[in-house]
């Protein structure tokens, strides 16, 4: 392991975008495809693992939704979680906010209470033997309606104090933020945070809407703010995070190249970057792994990457004084 590695991995980091069911790995895959006799249209890992070459969004997304259907049991939940508990504990990872799309499952009649206590589970297992605190982010899939939206919040109702925010995924083009006025209103009700992907494909005007119709707390994405120059400007004013996945742009093709990519152009305008996997079984890699590709294409140095560590807390929904304790201990790192 070189020293940029070994620097990457010290720097205790939270993850703030990654859709649990992105980290089912072609060996899991197939593992609980066996344990639950489910047929899966792959012969082997090798063949999962090339059926993995996106165009775009959409691409991604009609493989991911086809590979969650082997997760069927509480069990498998908890062993979904658990794995990445165990590859963000190698990374440095000491924080993850995950989010989950409760109806790919329920919509296959899987009980959201499976789903959830199954992720609950692996969440405590993680804090207690890996030191890794959690928060569940629940996303509405936006390809669906936002009465189908509703009903989700509503299966939710026994498990709400253990959810910390809701999100929004799926296909963006076409279904702007603002489709989901209503149920994020209900969700900032119920003492919910708000985030949403935008401006992953969708336009400068979808992060728009989801700032000022939404109201949301988080951008996910949101590289193309950055042909809006005072949406820039705003985004960096208001210090809104954006949860920026780089190997996930380049593997969707939202960047043709890391070489291109923005990120730090947006550290340069002031905004609260920060570097997650996505869907690291799908897009090639970990949280440090996305450190590590995007700091060798854009040549980052040490400074931004402790930039970057930071503000994973300061972006986070954890209290101010554990966004403290864990400041102090990336400055620790940095100075050693
Ligand atoms: N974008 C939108 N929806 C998703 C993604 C993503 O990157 N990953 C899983 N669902
Ligand atoms: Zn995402």
């Amino acid at each position: 392991m070189d020293t940029l590695e070994r620097f990457i991995r010290r720097l205790p980091k939270a993850e703030l975008h990654l859709h649990i069911e992105g980290s089912l790995e072609p060996e899991l895959m197939f593992a609980l495809a066996e344990r639950n006799g489910i047929a899966i249209p792959y012969a082997s890992v090798e063949d999962v693992r090339a059926a993995y070459a996106f165009s775009n969004l959409q691409d991604f997304l009609d493989i991911y939704y086809a590979g969650a259907g082997v997760l069927q049991t509480e069990a498998d939940f908890r062993d979904l979680a658990m794995a990445y508990f165990e590859r963000a504990a190698a990374d440095g990872v000491v924080h993850a906010e995950i989010m989950f799309d409760p109806q790919t499952h329920t919509d296959r009649g899987i009980a959201f209470g499976a789903v959830i206590e199954g992720l609950l589970a692996a969440m405590a297992e993680a804090e207690a033997r890996l030191g890794i605190t959690s928060a569940l982010i629940m996303s509405f899939l936006r390809h669906l309606s936002e009465d189908a939206a509703f009903e989700t919040l509503e299966q939710a109702e026994p498990w709400l104090d253990r959810i910390a925010a809701v999100g929004l995924d799926s296909s963006e083009l076409g279904h702007p933020p603002g489709k989901f006025a209503r149920v994020f209103a209900a969700a900032r009700a119920k003492g919910l945070k708000l985030t949403a992907h935008a401006g992953e494909e969708g336009p400068p005007a979808y992060v728009h809407e989801a700032l000022d119709v939404l109201g949301v707390d988080r951008i996910d994405h949101g590289n193309r703010a950055l042909e809006d120059g005072a949406l820039v400007a705003r985004l960096a004013r208001e210090g809104m995070t954006l949860t920026v996945c780089p190997l996930s742009n380049l593997k969707l093709c939202v960047v043709d190249d890391l070489a291109a990519h923005p990120l730090d152009r947006m550290l340069a305008a002031g905004l609260r970057a920060t570097v997650n996997s996505d869907d690291p079984a799908y897009f090639g890699g970990y949280v440090a792994d996305n450190y590590r590709a995007v700091a060798e294409a854009r040549g980052l140095v040490r400074g931004d990457l402790v930039q970057l560590a930071k503000n994973s807390f300061t972006g986070s929904f954890l209290p101010p004084d554990a966004v403290a304790r864990h400041l102090a201990a990336i400055d620790a790192v940095a100075l050693d």
